[in-house]
Formats: structure tokens, sequence, C-alpha cells
């Protein structure tokens, strides 16, 4: 790909391209000027007809199909007489979908939904958002990657599998053909969601989170009381057609999956070194030729390669590993908005991070970094602020001269240490203020442990962020009812507790409540990098958007129901913060960002009166 003009606005494409994507390229030379939208605008040119559209779940409309279109498209006849209005076939599907009783069948209708009708899907989930989400996402969707082999009906992304690593160019450019994109979102399957190796079934872990960039963005009425912002009442995000899936099969050491005869993917023990490495360097670079004005985002690697990813590729493209900078940014907003109820200072907390893998380093790395920005501590008193444990305890010196500290938690381990090191006794002897969860171990907040929480200090900040459900290190119902006033945020939803006759609220700690602000900010901006300073401006609007400080009974952060707002405010400040780096490379003000990331949003209906027009429709001749 060249680039256009000094913009850098404009993917070019080497390639023989598609018709519709020449012209949808024509287009975008002639926006790029003012500005580029984020999702084809416009009459949508169709060369399909009949069946072939009917099958195409991006622009399949099933019943809502006008009769105009109908005869237009060929489609007399195919469909039953009554043209339906959006509302009504949500109606319909919602109907379907209660009939499935357990989570994991509603997942399936889910799935199948999208594979007919995306505006359908999309229409109906940000109908029932918070009801939906988790059977979309955590927790459910760690059951359906788990049984992937044995649920699989259709291809849902790109598939790269190392024996066919000759062939990977070519099929990412067979996979990206007549589509402009703006985010990529790949997995290696290394350690999905708490649930670990999970081979090639890891693609559900990026289509889940693809969706939820198109969902979680957007708008869904005045809820911003602290802002008084008004959205209007239609819910969007990014185009699912402007984002691509991708899994890495590198293979599984998953002993269950290698001995299933129904394994779907390479059933090969997972890669790992210079083999590893070549394979994973191929993909960054095809991704940095042919698609380097979108983000790459990173999920769920395996905690061997997902810092090291980072570090390595983070300076060279615009890029950001979910697991580390996202929760570390969520987690951070969550504490923040916490201190702000117990009235202390970042500087003043003692710190338990249990797990400290790619999300307990992500998480101490940012608290660290707000520390060192916000209250001017420098680095070492900074660090000194953290305890982690990982599987063989407190990360002491001792520890580090068996080479059982993972890499990156050097600068955490403690050189006083002299007592035991299980959590317990760490929380007995230091006294915390703030315990995190992010070890994968369920239950592994005991009784006792919260109990010793509570008596070092009046309101102990604990956050057991371990996904799905069952692996919670503590319930919201037993922390509660065993410290009455802990302040509590969750890594998967949890329904309210009663408490002394009051509900409350558990706050979903979960970096979904903002990577796709970060996401979204980055592509708006066609920022060079997702710089560290863009994410913590990211965490300090989500922590300015939480109502606890002024009311210390409600949630530490704001209901996923809000998200759609509260990401286009995260990514707002995001965009903003791009600007102000110098990083942007859109060829328009910081002023402007608000107004352009209002109407760069991809809507699952056309912005017409008419509700169930997707887009007025010109017929390829
Ligand atoms: N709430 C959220 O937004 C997020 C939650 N998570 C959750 O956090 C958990 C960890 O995820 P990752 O950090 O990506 O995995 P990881 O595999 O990189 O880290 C897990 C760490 O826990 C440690 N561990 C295992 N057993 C332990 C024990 N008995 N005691 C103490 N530590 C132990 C492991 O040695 C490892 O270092 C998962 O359940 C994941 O779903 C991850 C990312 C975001
Ligand atoms: C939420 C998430 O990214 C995880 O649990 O891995
Ligand atoms: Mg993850």
């Amino acid at each position: 790909m060249t680039r256009h003009g000094d913009s850098g606005l404009v993917p070019t494409h080497g390639e023989k391209r598609h018709m519709i994507s020449r012209r949808i390229f024509a287009r975008n030379l002639l926006q790029v000027k003012s500005f580029t939208r984020l999702f084809t605008e416009g009459p949508l040119r169709v060369s399909q007809r009949g069946e072939a559209l009917l099958n195409n779940a991006q622009l399949n409309k099933g019943v809502a199909f006008t009769r105009e279109e109908r005869k237009e498209l060929d489609l007399d006849g195919r469909l039953p007489y009554a043209v339906a209005t959006l509302d009504v076939q949500c109606e319909r599907a919602y109907q379907q979908y209660q009939s499935r009783d357990a989570p994991i069948h509603k997942n399936t209708f889910l799935q199948s939904l999208k594979a007919q009708n995306w505006t359908l899907y999309y229409g109906l989930i940000s109908r029932h958002l918070k009801e939906m989400i988790p059977i979309i996402y955590t927790p459910t969707e760690a059951e359906a990657i788990s049984s992937y082999s044995h649920l699989f009906r259709r291809s849902e992304g790109l598939y790269l599998s190392y024996p066919d690593m000759e062939d990977m160019e070519k099929n990412y450019l067979a996979a990206i053909e007549s589509k402009e994109i703006d985010l990529i979102i790949c997995t290696d399957g290394g350690q999905i969601l708490g649930i670990g190796d999970q081979g090639v079934g890891g693609i559900g872990i990026s289509t889940a989170k693809a969706a939820l960039y198109t969902l979680v963005l957007g708008c869904r009425g005045p809820t911003d009381a602290h802002n008084d912002i008004y959205y209007p009442s239609l819910i969007g995000g990014i185009d699912p057609s402007r984002i691509l899936p991708v899994t890495l099969d590198v293979g599984t050491n998953n002993k269950d999956l290698l001995d299933d005869p129904l394994y779907i993917g390479w059933s090969h023990e997972r890669l790992q070194g210079d083999q590893y490495d070549a394979f994973v360097d191929k993909f960054v670079n095809i991704v940095k030729k042919h698609n380097r004005h979108s983000l790459l985002h990173f999920e769920d690697f395996g905690n061997e390669n997902a810092q090291r990813l980072l570090d390595i590729y983070q300076p060279k493209l615009s890029l950001f590993n979910d697991d580390i900078q996202g929760t570390g940014a969520v987690t951070l907003a969550a504490v923040l908005a916490a201190i702000g109820v117990t009235k202390s200072k970042l500087s003043e907390q003692r710190i338990i991070c249990f797990g400290a893998g790619s999300a307990g380093l992500g998480i101490c790395n940012q608290i660290r970094d707000a520390m060192m920005q916000l209250e001017s501590l420098d680095r070492k008193s900074a660090n000194s602020c953290f305890y982690l444990i990982d599987r063989h305890g407190l990360l002491t010196d001792h520890l580090q001269q068996e080479k059982k500290v993972n890499k990156g938690a050097e600068e955490y381990v403690r050189q006083d240490w002299n007592g035991p090191t299980g959590l317990l006794d760490v929380v007995k002897t230091i006294k915390p203020t703030i315990l995190m969860g992010v070890s994968t171990q369920g239950g592994a907040f005991t009784e006792e442990v919260i109990r010793a929480m509570k008596d070092s200090c009046d309101r102990p900040i604990i956050f057991p962020l371990s996904n799905p459900t069952r692996l919670t290190e503590v319930t919201p119902q037993n922390c509660l009812g065993w410290t009455g006033a802990a302040l509590m945020a969750t890594g998967s939803p949890f329904s309210s507790v009663k408490v002394n006759d009051r509900s409350i609220d558990i706050a979903e700690c979960n970096n979904a409540l903002i990577y796709p602000g970060l996401g979204f900010g980055t592509i708006i901006s066609r920022s060079r990098v997702l710089s560290p300073g863009m994410i913590l401006a990211g965490a300090q609007r989500l922590a300015n958007l939480s109502a606890a400080p002024e009311n210390p009974h409600a949630a530490l952060l704001p209901d996923v129901e809000d998200s759609p707002s509260v990401n286009m405010e995260i990514a707002i400040s995001v965009a903003e913060k791009a600007f102000d780096e110098g990083v942007a490379t859109v060829p328009w003000k910081k002023e402007e960002v608000r107004e352009r990331a209002m109407t760069a949003r991809w809507h699952p209906v056309g912005m017409l009166k008419s509700n169930f027009l997707m887009h007025p429709w010109i017929v390829e001749q």
C-alpha cells in the first residue's frame, strides 16, 4: 500500500480489488480532505440479488426489505408477504431467544442470527444490552469457546494456521478484499479469559470483542447526569464490516483438545520460540503493510508472550493489548472512584495483587504510572506500594533467585520480606487497603482473608477480577456478607447484593467498559500509536463518570447499560489526548473531535427516518 497525500488516511491497495471496493475507495479519496467516515456512507450499492443477497448477513434485511426493494432485487416470492420494521423483527427474534433456556443455547441462537442478518443481530442486542452482553461475552462465551469444535457451524473471521504460513499474506488479502479495515482483533488462543489454552477456538474471543466494539459505543439517551450530554436514541459503534477478527493457530497444549477427534484447529503442540515469533512477526508485518492505519488489538495471548509482544510492536504501529492495558485502565478508574469514597490518595494505598500474569502486571503498572503522573511519586516509592502474589507466594528476592518471578514483575519484588508469603499472612502483615484478584483461582479470597482485609481498614477495596464467573476469587454475596462495607468491583457481571436492607450494585470492572473507547478514540484520530497518555486519559474520564465519590453507596463504575455513552466519552478524551500528544494524523482540529466521533458511528439502521430502511439501495448493473 502507498500513502496518498500528507494525511496518511487513505489506504491504497496494490491488489486487484472488487468493483465495490474501488468505488468506496474513490469515495474515500474524495472525502479525505475533510474527513474519512468510519462507515460506508450513503446509498449502498449491491451487485447481489435474490438468494445470494438473503445469504449475505451484512446486507440481508430479511422481511424488512420493502416492496420496491423486493421487486428490484429479485426477492419477490422469496420472503413472506408482510414487510416488518426492525422493531417488529427484534420482537420476533427476542421471543425466539427467550425460548432457549440455557445461556449457551441463547449464545448459539445469537451466533446464528449474526450469521444471517447483522442488522437484526446488532439491533436486537442493542435493545437488550445488559441482558445479552453476558451471553455473547463473559461468562457464556467462555463456555462457547471451550466447546468450539463441537458447536462449529461456519467461519467467523480469519484463521491463520501455522502449516499455511507461506500463504498467510494471500489469505489475509482475500479476507480483506473489498473491505476497508479499521480494526483487527487478534488472539493466539493461549489464555482465553481464565480458561487457558483454547487453540483455534480462541477466535470466539476475537469475535466477541468485535461485537462489543460495535455495540458498546454510541448512545442510549440522556444518561450522563454529570455532563448533561444528550445522545439520540440509537446505538452504534464501529462498523462490523470494518473489523477483522483473527486467530493465529499455532497449535495448542490443551490435552483435551489434542485428544478430541473433532478438534477443528491444527492438532499439534503449541509452537514457541523462534517459530512462534516468526509467525507472529509475519502477521504483524502484513497488517502494517496492508492496513497501516488500522488499530491492532491483541487479546488473550499467553502470559509468556503477551507483554513481550506488546513491548516489541507497540512502538511500531497502532497496537494495544487489552488484557494488559485495557484491564489496567479500567481497574485504575475503579480504584480512583474507590479512593474518592475513602477520601485517600493513590500513594497512600497498600495494594495486594493476587495473580501476577498479564492482567495483574498490567493493572499494577497502570496504577503505579498514575501514582507517578498524578501524585508525582518517584518510580521506586510507587513500586513499594505493591505486593504481588503469584502461584509460589509473595514475589520476594528468594523467589527471584529460584527464577520463579514472571518477566515484567521484577520491579515489584520485595527485598525485605522474612515472614510467610501466603495470601492470608501477607494480608495480616501489611494490612492492605486494596486487594485485587487476577489469578484464575475461584474462591481464593476465603472468609479469613476477607475478614482480615476488614480488620485492616474500614472500607477495604476488593476487586475479584478473574473471569468467567466461576473463577471469581470471591463472590460479592460472600465478600459483602463478611465485611458489610467492602468497595467491590468484579470481572464478570453479578447481581446486586442486600446488605442491611440496602441493595448494593456491584460494578463490573471489565476491560469491556473501556477498550471500545480506547480503540474508537485511536481510530477516529487515526493516531499513530495508542500511547500511555491516551490510556491514562481514558481511565481518568471513566473515573470521572463514576457516581461513587458523591454517592458512597453507588457502584464504583457506570453500569454496563450506560457503556455506550460512557465509551463515547472515553473515546473523545482519548482522541483529544492524541491531538495533545501530536500523534493524531487526521487533517482536522482537536475542537472537532466530539462532533467527528458522534457522526463516525455505524448504526444497525441507517440514519433515515424510516426505521426499517438500512440504506437506500442502488442496484449494481
Ligand atoms: N476483569 C477484566 O477485565 C479482566 C480479567 N481477566 C481475568 O484475569 C485472570 C488472569 O488473566 P491473565 O492475567 O490474562 O492470565 P495469566 O495466565 O497471564 O495470569 C494468571 C496468573 O495467575 C497466577 N496464578 C495461578 N495460580 C495461582 C495461585 N494459586 N495463586 C496466585 N497466583 C496464581 C499464574 O501463575 C499467572 O501468573 C483471568 O481469569 C482473566 O479472565 C483478564 C483480563 C481482563
Ligand atoms: C475480560 C478479559 O479480557 C479477560 O477476562 O480476559
Ligand atoms: Mg482478555
